[in-house]
């Protein structure tokens, strides 16, 4: 895959923000871990690395590079469209295009994105526009193909969860995300190169994603070679993940660690801009149906304890999440006080 030859948005459309480096001294950090899904123990290893770092990545996963390359050259081509026609199907409200708004609150970031609903029902997500979203049948095909195979990866990691937690039965949680009215989400974020890093100093970063904790149960996300994402540690530290194009990556979500009882937690993440090189990152984010009450699995409950978050449905929790900040910490209103 070439690099794609894309107009970066005009510098001064975006109100750009400086964030610290990731903290120094990640010696102790010992990498991302890596579980392949299908071998010995892998449930205990999802286990493991959600409760340690609510992140890891997926290999040997089987999705078909095919799959995965369809998609990116898809996404490719619509980023290097004309500026007009991208935004024909915008402002992203919350689907659809859109550049450099983040959400309807006023965050701001140095990418481009499409945000498309892929529940089952879902053919083509409508743009507040009324257009639908995408408008290429090429690209809609490539996703529905990606969003097939990706659906499937968050069920095994989930059924991993549900296995190495001892929780019965083993669809408890990915039966949440399968049904044909869960509310799935696929995202195609596109950084460009952002020629302002070349003047500022070392020291200095731009944001391209803030930071933020994803409000579904899990994220599968994949990226093209370009770094740029970088986790929270559970002490604070950001450290960057190395890009592994042949990976999927997880990320443990806000209603994940309302249904374990805070035993796995959602983790902060968040992008910087590359100076030379555009990020392409296409992330599933496996929600449930909005009936769907969120709250412990009763196993992860002694006798008689209430769980530390009130419990919701996800219809209501997202109806806060998006009224919130991207950085705002969205689980902290349903925290149960003492
Ligand atoms: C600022 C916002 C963007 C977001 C909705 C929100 O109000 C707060 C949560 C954000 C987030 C983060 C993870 C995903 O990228 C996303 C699609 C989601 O479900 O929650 C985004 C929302 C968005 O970009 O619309
Ligand atoms: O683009 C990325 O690598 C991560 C973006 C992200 O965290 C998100 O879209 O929620
Ligand atoms: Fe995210």
């Amino acid at each position: 895959m070439g690099v794609l030859a894309i107009k970066p948005p005009a510098l001064d459309q975006i109100s750009l923000v400086r964030s610290a480096e990731p903290g120094g001294g990640s010696s102790s950090f010992p990498g991302v871990p890596a579980v392949d899904l299908s071998g010995p123990g892998a449930a205990a290893a999802v286990v493991d690395a959600c409760e340690r770092f609510g992140f890891f990545k997926v290999v040997n996963h089987g999705v078909p590079a095919r799959v995965v390359d369809r998609l990116e050259a898809e996404a490719a081509s619509f980023f290097a469209r004309p500026q007009a026609e991208k935004d024909v199907s915008g402002p992203a409200d919350p689907l659809g295009y859109g550049s450099k708004r983040i959400g309807r609150n006023g965050d701001t970031g140095w990418l481009e994105y499409l945000l498309l609903a892929v529940d089952h029902h879902q053919a083509a997500a409508v743009s507040k526009a009324g257009s639908p979203v995408p408008s290429s049948s090429l690209l809609r095909e490539a996703v529905s193909e990606y969003v097939g195979a990706v659906r499937g990866v968050a069920a095994r990691v989930l059924e991993a969860v549900a296995e190495g937690l001892g929780v019965a039965p083993r669809d408890a949680l990915s039966g949440m995300v399968s049904g044909a009215a869960s509310d799935g989400v696929l995202r195609v974020n596109h950084y460009p190169p952002c020629p302002l890093l070349q003047r500022l100093p070392d020291s200095c970063s731009v944001t391209g994603f803030g930071e933020h904790t994803d409000p579904q149960l899990v994220s599968v996300l994949r990226s093209n070679g370009t770094p740029g994402l970088q986790l929270a540690l559970r002490d604070g530290r950001w450290v960057p993940v190395p890009p592994d194009r042949d990976a999927f990556f997880v990320i443990v979500g806000d209603s994940l660690e309302v249904l374990t009882n805070g035993r796995l937690k959602s983790v902060r993440h968040r992008v910087v801009a590359n100076s030379l090189k555009p990020r392409v990152s296409m992330i599933y984010f496996a929600g449930p149906a909005p009936e769907q009450r969120i709250a412990p699995l009763p196993e992860l409950l002694g006798h008689g304890e209430q769980g530390v978050y009130r419990e919701f449905t996800w219809g209501d929790y997202k109806k806060a999440a998006y009224r919130s900040r991207l950085g705002d910490n969205r689980l902290d209103p349903f925290r149960r006080r003492a």
